[in-house]
């Protein structure tokens, strides 16, 4: 492939913007940085996509420019990944681009979501000099769990769990509150806050009647500040008992145990990024069916010694079967302690194929 014509320090732009992009939460829209350079090549402004529904990176670095007192007409724009060409939470970056006056656009990778792409085609017929595919194999690993799920056209899948130094989710009576502490549980929170869903299973509905909200008082963070999930999910063939606590506006129940067909009728209602909260039978499904984005999990320093593993039934007989999960830093340290647990955030290993085991009946 042919190196694109870029001046050494667009080159250098472009990783700092590809390190902005990690900065970026995981959900409904891929990890997006940019920079603005002056025509002597000195940063005017930097930003990044902060997840659904908050500007995206091209204005919030001609935002962060503007703040700065640097005038962005006539500057360059190293992005990571084609500007956008639709209005969908926010407007389109080719038209707030074209409106700053910039000359020049540098982005890495296409945008392959067909609603969003166009950009570079109107930049060019807008007279701006628009180069792309500089560092586009980097831009697209870090977004490649987005473009499964855009692909599979599906909403994008976080998975959570909290367990015990020796992988349990409850004791063998079956109890799990709680395992982890309250900055763990307040994390897992926020971590609500940033979905359009969350789901469970009938057996921790029965097990643990939970509420499944986004309690996430005080917190100052901008994605909070979007009111958490506008459902809230039971999946599997059982009853939903009437006084269940997850009832109520929001509360839907899926009566399959199809993660297809679960994920395809989400996707139906809008649900662009859903939270899966297990337990383990339902988290391990949705495992084997390969369409887990990204992993929380929250390990607290107890020993129970029996009880129901995190994710059972995997169908892996030897070590070389397992998939190897890769630490992922985007949104924060990849670990990090929270009181006196570890939350341990990861991403499956490229191009996972998932486990294609049949869905128990
Ligand atoms: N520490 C933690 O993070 C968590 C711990 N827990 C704990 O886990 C325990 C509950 O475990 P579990 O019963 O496994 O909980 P699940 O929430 O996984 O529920 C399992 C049930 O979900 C239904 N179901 C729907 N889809 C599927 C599918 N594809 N495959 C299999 N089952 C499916 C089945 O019931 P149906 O007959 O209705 O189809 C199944 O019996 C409790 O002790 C709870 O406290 C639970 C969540 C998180
Ligand atoms: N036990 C356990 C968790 N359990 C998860 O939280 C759910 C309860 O949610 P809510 O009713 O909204 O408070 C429960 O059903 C399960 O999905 N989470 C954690 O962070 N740490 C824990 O130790």
């Amino acid at each position: 492939m042919s190196t694109p014509p870029v001046t050494a320090v667009e080159s250098e732009a472009m990783l700092r913007a590809l390190r902005l992009a990690g900065q970026g939460v995981r959900g409904a829209n891929p990890l997006v940085g940019a920079v603005v350079l002056g025509a002597d090549g000195a940063v005017l402004g930097e930003g990044y996509h902060r997840g659904a529904g908050t500007p995206h990176a091209e204005p919030a670095a001609l935002a962060d420019a503007r703040s700065r007192g640097n005038d962005p007409r006539g500057a360059t724009v190293v992005v990571t990944l084609e500007p956008c060409n639709h209005t969908g939470r926010t407007g389109p970056c080719s038209e707030a681009l074209i409106e700053a006056g910039i000359a020049r656009v540098v982005y890495a990778a296409d945008d392959v979501n067909g609603a969003a792409a166009g950009g570079a085609h109107r930049l060019r017929g807008a007279g701006i000099d628009c180069v792309g595919g500089l560092e586009a194999a980097r831009s697209r690993d870090l977004n490649d769990r987005w473009t499964a799920a855009l692909a599979g056209i599906r909403p994008f899948v976080t998975l959570k769990s909290a367990q015990s130094l020796d992988g349990r989710v409850a004791a063998r009576d079956g109890s799990s509150q709680w395992i982890t502490g309250p900055e763990a549980r307040a994390d897992g929170h926020r971590i609500r806050a940033l979905a359009d869903a969350v789901l469970v299973g009938t057996g921790t509905v029965l097990a643990d009647n939970p509420r499944l909200t986004a309690r996430t008082d005080g917190a100052q963070d901008s994605q909070v500040a979007r009111g958490g999930p506008r459902l809230r999910v039971v999946l599997g063939q059982g009853t939903v008992p009437d006084d269940a606590a997850i009832r109520g506006p929001g509360f839907l129940h899926l009566a399959t145990r199809d993660v297809h067909l679960a994920l395809g009728e989400l996707y139906g209602r809008g649900v662009r990024h859903l939270m899966v909260e297990g337990g383990p039978r339902v988290a391990s499904a949705f495992l084997r069916a390969g369409v887990v984005d990204e992993l929380f999990s929250y390990v607290a320093p107890l020993i129970l010694g029996d009880g129901a593993a995190a994710f059972p039934e995997l169908g892996v007989t030897t070590l070389g079967e397992a998939e190897r999960w890769r630490l992922d830093s985007a949104g924060g340290p990849a670990v990090q302690q929270l009181g006196a647990d570890v939350r341990v955030h990861l991403r499956p290993p490229p191009s996972s194929p998932g486990r294609t085991s049949p869905t128990p009946a």
